[in-house]
């Protein structure tokens, strides 16, 4: 059984206790950044502008990791692990606060740490907590790196990743490449939305939008996004109650668009839940014809009704069940469109959720990688001669992309990639930006910093007619 490590002092009441909370329990039990925060801001109870700063605190100390620890360790004896959790939670919000939230004065950051240590242990450690933010004040945020530093060391240090991370990633993609995605990682998100178009259209809605204050521009990347610049959280507002719009990154956009279902088709989405892909293959497909929507975990069934059925969205039948399980339920050979948006190491959303870079290693990556192909192995079975396998993940590891449908196209002579097959809509713009390798071969990897949206990897491919 493992051991709950619990925070002193009780239910975290302020801003800066709800972030340390929350830091807390991702460090101390493996918790989501996400879920955590959620869970921890309705208990406090806190107003708008502190629920943000709890927001803010806790995923930039998260993003800023390494880089916090890296300058703490000089000036903390035991740094971290002889630290206890909760009071290298605190050094570690108010360290990134002094250094990067500089609208808070240094003196309001300091009291408060040595407050909350106080009141959460004892004068002593509220002594330790003023000597080091103190320190930090005094002689600068951290020395300088050394010069002769290698390449990986010093991206991992100065923009906060794992150094195993960014050794594959200068692997892969070279150092300058790799830079700038860690560069990438620590941005915030864009909040993007996919409009309905069986409710409305872009235009309509952005000029609905700007009417009522809300600043929102055309996404770059698909027609049927929009960016928000300054909505506020879009899910409170009419449009979103309405199903105008779906909340979705604009690279997840894509793999809808590459898969390319027409009115009256039979579709399959093998690991479908929340929907955001689903309802989007429904909207494609004008309502006509019929998405399976399966995903292994019951309780997420709900998710992707609420979706469609907010949405109006009628031709969609839910299932629950492991993917690997469904050709023995489904009929063989009889979907036109099977997706697979797979399990994945989410390397493509750190922005969103900067603890997947701590927590995930290279021993996931492999084993997601077996995961993977297995489940296209048992999925490619119920695609119809002459029919679309688009196989989708949200990282950027090759062995859970470009070799895993390499591995597949090896055992399946009867599948092939497909870059005919992809909507000129989709291709131009990352065409335009001159980041598709020609000939483009049927797959495509996005990278974070290309154009601010999540690392998406999409491959389609077409199964032999007849
Ligand atoms: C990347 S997410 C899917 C996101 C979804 N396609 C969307 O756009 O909203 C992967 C999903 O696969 C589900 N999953 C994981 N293993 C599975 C399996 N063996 N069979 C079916 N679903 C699985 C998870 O519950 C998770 O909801």
């Amino acid at each position: 059984m493992t051991k709950t490590i619990r925070m002193p002092g009780g239910k975290p009441q302020s801003a800066r206790e709800v972030a340390m909370s929350v830091l807390h329990n991702v460090e101390t039990r493996g918790a989501y950044s996400g879920l955590e925060l959620n869970q921890t801001l309705q208990a406090a109870g806190l107003s708008r502008p502190d629920a943000a700063l709890a927001t803010e605190l806790a995923y930039g100390t998260i993003q800023r990791l390494n880089t916090i620890d890296y300058a703490l360790q000089s000036r903390v004896k035991g740094w971290p692990n002889k630290i206890e959790p909760w009071v290298r939670a605190l050094l570690r919000m108010s360290y990134y606060q002094l250094r990067w939230l500089t609208r808070v004065p240094a003196h309001a950051v300091v009291d408060e740490a040595v407050t909350i240590a106080k009141k959460r242990g004892h004068a002593g450690i509220g002594g330790l907590v003023n000597g080091v933010l103190r320190a930090v004040l005094r002689e600068g945020f951290a020395a300088p790196l050394p010069r002769d530093l290698p390449a990986a060391k010093r991206i991992s240090l100065e923009h906060s990743h794992p150094l195993w991370l960014v050794e594959r990633w200068i692997a892969e993609f070279g150092e300058a490449a790799a830079e700038r995605m860690c560069a990438a990682n620590n941005e915030p998100p864009h909040l993007s939305a996919r409009i309905n178009p069986l409710r409305t259209t872009r235009e309509r809605l952005l000029a609905e939008m700007a009417d009522a204050g809300f600043e929102a521009v055309p996404s770059p990347l698909t027609r049927e996004g929009i960016v928000a610049i300054r909505a506020g959280n879009l899910v409170h507002t009419d449009w979103y109650k309405q199903g105008f719009l779906t909340i979705q990154d604009e690279s997840s956009m894509l793999v809808a668009s590459v898969a390319d279902p027409r009115p009256g088709m039979k579709v399959l989405d093998c690991c479908a839940a929340p929907g955001g892909k689903t309802t989007h293959l429904v909207e494609k497909m004008r309502d006509e014809g019929s998405v399976t929507a399966n995903d292994v975990h019951p309780h997420k069934e709900a998710l992707i009704r609420q979706q469609a059925e907010r949405l109006g969205l009628e031709s969609v039948r839910t299932t629950t069940g492991d993917a690997l399980e469904l050709a023995g339920k489904l009929d063989p050979e009889s979907f036109d469109v099977v997706l697979l948006d797979a399990p994945c190491s989410g390397l493509g959303v750190i922005r969103r959720k900067p603890e997947i870079k701590w927590n995930k290693s290279a021993a996931d990556i492999a084993a997601l990688s077996e995961l993977q192909s297995r489940l296209l192995e048992r999925v490619q079975s119920l695609v119809k001669p002459g029919g679309t396998l688009v196989y989708s993940t949200c990282t950027i590891a090759a062995e859970e992309n470009e070799e895993t449908v390499r591995g597949f196209l090896r055992r399946h002579p009867e599948f092939a990639l497909d870059p005919g097959g992809w909507p000129e809509e989709t291709l131009e713009p990352i065409r335009a930006k001159g980041l598709l390798a020609e000939p483009f071969a049927g797959m495509l990897q996005l990278l974070p910093d290309a154009f601010g949206s999540d690392g998406f990897f999409i491959a389609r491919l077409r199964k032999q007619s007849g």
